[in-house]
């Protein structure tokens, strides 16, 4: 049986620029139907500009946006399959929940028996089938974010943007709206495409993650993927937390760094290429000096609920931070371990195209 594998949206080559100034620069992406996508990347990289031109309010400076195969560079906002859920929710103040809900379905004159039926629908998705008669200033913050998702779902887009919708909750609300967002994809089979700067966000609620900097994606791929084998410096600095160290790649599987060799998972580069390892500070363990694979000495550590971090020093003053059930000794040298593969090697400015392309070839072998 064939199978469709044609994506729901496709960025091609897209370029956007305001002036002289370039936001997007050749972003390539492709969306499935039914998966929870998010763009993630630090303020002013472009995330909002991206969704902007999948919903056509921005027009794109080159490169072509495709929906189910069709290039709708010029097909106007109302008339794509896609609606938009802002990070200030734009709620009308003077309409009530059902008023707001209902609005799009005015605009499009469908017939009022249906609207009546479509809002409430759209209301039970988002658990508020009670609400619709109250005003928008008698609802909380999150349940507010959640009118906002119902006046998008009811107008049945085959693709949800969503920009930044948590950021205006508390930690804790912030948190179950993850859980409801996400349960609400997965039941909907809508493709969701969900913009944060929030790495952890970004993990936790994601199929796949466009990694963003400075007008590009600089990897894309599931949550562990990326955080496994992020591709670069900045990719590893910003999805989790990890030790950067600079090293040396002695040959495939074997890598140098604070003047020691350690067997590692990685391969395909050239003979003593400098590289950078990541070591990640959960994978690894205290153990007394003499028995480390490195020794470093403990400047400082928190208290972080669930973990002590700790900060220590090896003899090439570089810094590792390291998550600890116990606590250390602050001043005193300790011994680290860690396993061949938690050591990921990344090449020196690769691409990610260069990265697949070894990745698949050393993987092979
Ligand atoms: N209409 C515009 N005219 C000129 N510059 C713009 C316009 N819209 C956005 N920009 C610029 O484009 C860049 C990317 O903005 P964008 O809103 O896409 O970033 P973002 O990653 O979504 O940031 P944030 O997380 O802060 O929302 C910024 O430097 C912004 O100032």
């Amino acid at each position: 049986m064939a199978v469709n594998t044609q994506p729901i949206v496709r960025l091609n080559h897209v370029y956007k620029s305001y002036g002289d100034h370039q936001i997007l620069k050749d972003i390539n992406l492709e969306l499935e139907a039914g998966k929870f996508y998010t763009l993630l990347g630090p303020s002013g990289c472009g995330k909002t500009t991206i969704l902007r031109t999948v919903a056509g309010f921005t027009a794109v400076t080159s490169g072509d946006v495709e929906f189910d195969g069709a290039v709708i560079n010029d097909l106007p906002a109302n008339q794509r399959q896609v609606n938009t859920v802002f990070q200030d929710y734009a709620l009308f103040p003077h309409m009530n929940v059902a008023e707001n809900v209902a609005f799009g379905l005015k605009l499009h004159k469908v017939p009022r028996n249906e609207i009546d039926q479509r809002v409430q629908e759209a209301l039970a998705m988002v658990q508020l089938a009670d609400f619709g008669d109250r005003e928008i200033s008698e609802i909380s913050g999150g349940q507010q974010q959640r009118v906002a998702i119902a006046r998008a779902l009811v107008m049945r887009p085959k693709v949800l943007l969503l920009d930044e919708p948590l950021s205006a909750l508390d930690a804790k609300l912030r948190k179950d709206m993850q859980y409801e967002l996400r349960d609400l994809q997965q039941r909907l089979g809508i493709t969701f495409l969900f913009v944060t700067h929030d790495q952890e966000e970004a993990l936790a609620m994601s199929d796949e993650i466009f990694v963003m900097n400075a007008g590009k994606i600089l990897q894309g791929g599931t949550p562990v993927d990326i955080y496994d084998e992020p591709i670069n410096h900045f990719v590893a600095n910003f999805i989790g937390e990890s030790n950067i160290i600079p090293g040396k790649m002695l040959k495939d599987y074997q890598v140098e760094f604070v003047g020691k060799t350690f067997e590692c998972a990685d391969g395909g580069m050239r003979p003593n290429e400098a590289v950078e390892v990541v070591l990640r500070p959960e994978d690894l363990d205290i153990v007394a000096a003499d028995q480390g694979k490195l020794v470093v000495t403990v400047d400082s550590q928190l208290f972080r609920g669930n973990y002590f971090e700790i900060v220590a020093y090896d003899s090439d003053h570089n810094e590792w931070l390291v998550h600890s059930t116990n606590p250390a000794d602050e001043g005193e040298p300790i011994g680290l371990t860690f396993d061949p593969q938690d050591i990921h090697v990344m090449r020196l400015n690769e691409s990610e195209a260069a990265f697949d392309a070894r990745l698949e070839q050393y993987e092979d072998d």
